[in-house]
């Protein structure tokens, strides 16, 4: 039986996530940081800026990932894991690179990494090894001395992660009107993306939908056992970006409403897949613009709860990161995987997840460092 509180060779664990505006005066900026080069007209971006703005320019990811840090670091505690947790952004302070240093400066080399997001993707991803390598090169041209850097395999499919969703499924479910329930069907949302990026995706192509539909079917099953009923459920997309010429990942969750409402469904429950936390694509795309929508066609939708700091999702993590030490020892720990896909990669291998142009990306077999 091995040691599930032994995390050696790691020093350290690093939550890295997208970031978000914490006043108005952040949200341009942060809408900087975020676009840099990447080609999203003018419009989208004062639209985008809008949603903030409606919120008194706070996003929530930033509050929701100062829950789960403290979360982790508590579970971590009580489990009796002596691994220090640290957090940094790709998009707002407090930025990776920061925190990287302040990482080195404390001693740490053998860095493990928690990425919020769950799935394969140049996004999810490879965009966040490649924030890894940018770190570690401007902390190389200090003249610091280079931890080493491992990323957690996905953990989409971890009963962790999919088990806190699917009765988030049967506490929406019980909210819609009695009338509804029986017929309502269960709505699986992510972010949408470039169907070039999603064809790409992953080691073999395909795998940001084939996770997606994964977690999908496993949650519509355990709803069904729970429930007795067979719901119909399908996967949507939402928060669409880019130039309106370039294909995105289709249907998108408003107009789909519209055709179940048009096809005479009575209700749906929006499961927000893609999603780890109740962040801005939560509370503005789904909850105000999807609702919105909803209401319009006299539809009854009700949104279900993301993980967030669920301790079924922090227990997970810390599992994964044992695991994860375990596998680094040369040991060979048990793999939690609900669905068909199996675990995924510890390492993801030359080429995984491509972005637009070739550029260096840390914790992979690709990366430039150790
Ligand atoms: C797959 C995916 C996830 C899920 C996985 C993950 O979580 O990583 C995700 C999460 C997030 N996306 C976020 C915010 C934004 N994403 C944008 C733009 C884009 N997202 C993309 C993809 C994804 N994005 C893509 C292909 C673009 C086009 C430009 C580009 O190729 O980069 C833009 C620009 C404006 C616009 O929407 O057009 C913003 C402001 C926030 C923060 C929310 C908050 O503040 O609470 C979060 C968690
Ligand atoms: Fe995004």
């Amino acid at each position: 039986m091995p040691d599930a509180t032994d995390t050696r060779p790691y020093d350290a664990l690093l939550l890295l996530s997208f970031g978000g505006p914490e006043g108005p005066d952040d949200v341009v900026p942060f809408l900087e940081n975020v676009t840099r080069g990447r080609g999203i007209p003018r419009e989208r971006l004062k639209e985008v800026g809008q949603h903030y703005y409606l919120f008194g320019g706070v996003s929530p990811i930033n509050a929701q990932n100062r829950r789960l840090l403290a979360a982790l670091r508590e579970d971590f505690a009580a489990a009796g894991l002596d691994l220090p947790v640290y957090w940094g952004n790709r998009n707002w302070a407090p930025y990776l690179t920061d925190t990287l240093r302040e990482m080195v400066n404390d001693g740490r080399r053998r860095i493990l990494v928690l990425a919020t997001s769950a799935y394969a993707s140049y996004s999810g991803c490879r965009q966040y090894r490649e924030n890894l390598a940018d770190a570690l090169a401007a902390l190389e041209r200090e003249g610091l001395p280079l931890p080493r850097v491992d990323k957690l395999r996905h953990y989409f499919n971890h009963p962790g992660f999919v088990r806190p969703m699917a009765d988030g499924v049967l506490a929406a479910l019980a909210e819609l009107p009695e009338g509804v329930r029986a017929g309502a069907h269960l709505v699986f949302t992510t972010h949408s993306i470039p169907t070039a990026q999603a064809e790409t995706s992953g080691p073999d192509g395909g795998a940001y939908v084939a996770q997606h539909l994964d977690v999908a079917r496993a949650i519509a099953d355990a709803v069904r056992r729970e429930t007795g009923v067979d719901r119909p459920w399908e996967l949507v997309y939402q928060s669409r970006s880019g130039a309106p010429h370039v294909p995105w990942l289709e249907p998108d969750v408003c107009d789909h409403l519209e055709e179940l409402h048009g096809r005479g469904v009575p209700g749906a429950v929006m499961v927000p897949i893609g999603f780890v936390s109740d962040h801005m694509e939560v509370l503005y795309d789904l909850d105000t613009e999807a609702k919105a929508k909803a209401e319009e066609l006299g539809l009854p939708v009700v949104r279900s709860a993301t993980v967030g700091a669920d301790p079924r999702f922090v227990a997970a993590v810390r599992e994964l990161v044992a695991e994860r030490a375990a596998a680094e020892r040369g040991e060979r720990p048990e793999r939690c995987a609900l669905g068909a896909l199996g675990p995924s990669h510890d390492v993801c291998p030359v080429g995984c997840c491509p972005g637009r142009e070739a550029r260096p990306a840390a914790a992979g077999a690709d990366s430039p460092y150790a």
